[in-house]
């Protein structure tokens, strides 16, 4: 069966993103036409998840590129371009790394165009353009990758055919290019047989658990149960899980996971169960530049995302709010591993 798809995008240069807002009501695709158009998008959530954010913010810069409209006088002109844009984009959400790198890698590629004599003006913006067009179908393999890793992993380490899995927000196709990092691993233990039941966290106060990840496991008809994010505890005791598997929105060198609000609690929980604990990303969410996860930027959320559910109020008015859009668990708590494209390390042990 087809997965969703968040991101559709097609080499005339045409980019068009789920608008994740008004799902699970409607599937409903809005047209990102130019960088700004996607900095908007990202920052009202439209689209969301540590790699589709990098995706679409490398993908609106490659359908600017595109237009015969957008031209430059120089390769100096086009880099500026390049770099005005990729540092916009950056500002869009701080806690996931993947949008930064992105930039980073795209600018360097820019840098190094631009200085070479045997690369003319176009040759240079083909290439720029290849390259951004490139991390859709990147991310897509190794998603795969990570998904029969993990499964591999969790497989041999349990030794039993029929796994029960906790997920926590969303990590699927609707946050990546398709098939996911956690959900993937859920979805290759599906195809081989070996999930019993999932166990989809609600995720307060945002939901992207009751919304979007309970939206990918119905369309897929993978077994699964949904439940509030205060039932964690109760639901190891009593369902037996074997595996709990989250996402990562950074990780930093020493393994220290900022992933969605929740995630902690639930690598505690797991911890007091003996259950084992993983973390699934590709490299593009490791940051080998921040030690540990005290220098993680945690972004702050509206607190009418606390306060509210759709346009009705149910706190009471006047309560001060507190609302972190994610956490950091300490890497001695990831006691599955992180599991990458290249592999699953100890979390201690993050190579580049
Ligand atoms: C696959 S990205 C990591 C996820 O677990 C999660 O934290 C996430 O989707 C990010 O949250 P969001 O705030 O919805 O963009």
């Amino acid at each position: 069966m087809a997965t969703l798809q968040a991101i559709k995008y097609d080499d005339t240069g045409k980019l068009e993103i789920l608008d994740q807002l008004q799902l699970p009501e409607s599937c409903t695709y809005i047209s990102i036409e130019n960088v700004e158009d996607a900095w908007q998008a990202i920052r009202q959530m439209k689209v969301r998840g540590a790699p589709a954010i990098a995706i679409v913010g490398c993908l609106s810069l490659a359908v600017e590129l595109k237009k015969p409209s957008v031209a430059f006088q120089s390769k100096g002109e086009l880099h500026t371009f390049v770099k005005q844009r990729m540092d916009h984009l950056v500002t869009s959400r701080p806690t996931a790394v993947n949008m930064q790198l992105a930039a980073e890698a795209c600018t360097k590629l820019s840098t190094r165009l631009t200085a070479e004599d045997s690369t003319d003006l176009e040759a240079a913006r083909r290439a720029i353009t290849k390259h951004l067009e490139a991390t859709l179908a990147n991310d897509v393999a190794d998603n795969h990758a990570i998904g029969d890793h993990g499964a591999r992993d969790i497989l041999q380490k349990r030794n039993k055919d029929k796994l029960r899995i906790m997920t926590h927000c969303n990590t699927g196709s609707l946050a990546t290019a398709g098939y996911g990092t956690a959900l993937g691993i859920v979805r290759s233990l599906h195809k081989s047989g070996n999930v019993d039941r999932v166990y989809c966290t609600e995720t307060r106060p945002y939901n992207q658990g009751s919304r979007l990840t309970a939206f990918e496991l119905v369309y897929e008809k993978i077994p699964s149960t949904l439940i509030c994010d205060n039932m964690a505890a109760a639901a190891m005791k009593q369902f037996g899980i074997d595996a709990v598997v989250v996402g990562a929105d950074r990780v930093a060198a020493n393994g220290d996971t900022a992933n969605k609000i929740g995630t902690y609690q639930l690598a505690v929980l797991a911890k007091s169960h003996q259950i084992l604990f993983y973390v699934a990303a590709p490299f593009s969410s490791i940051d080998f530049d921040i030690a540990n996860g005290a220098a993680i930027p945690i972004e702050e959320r509206p607190h009418g995302e606390m306060t509210h559910t759709g346009s009705v109020r149910t706190a009471a008015a006047g309560i001060d709010c507190w609302n972190p859009g994610f956490d950091v668990t300490p890497a001695e708590l990831i006691t599955g591993g992180i599991v990458t494209e290249r592999g699953v390390f100890p979390a201690h042990q993050l190579v580049r």
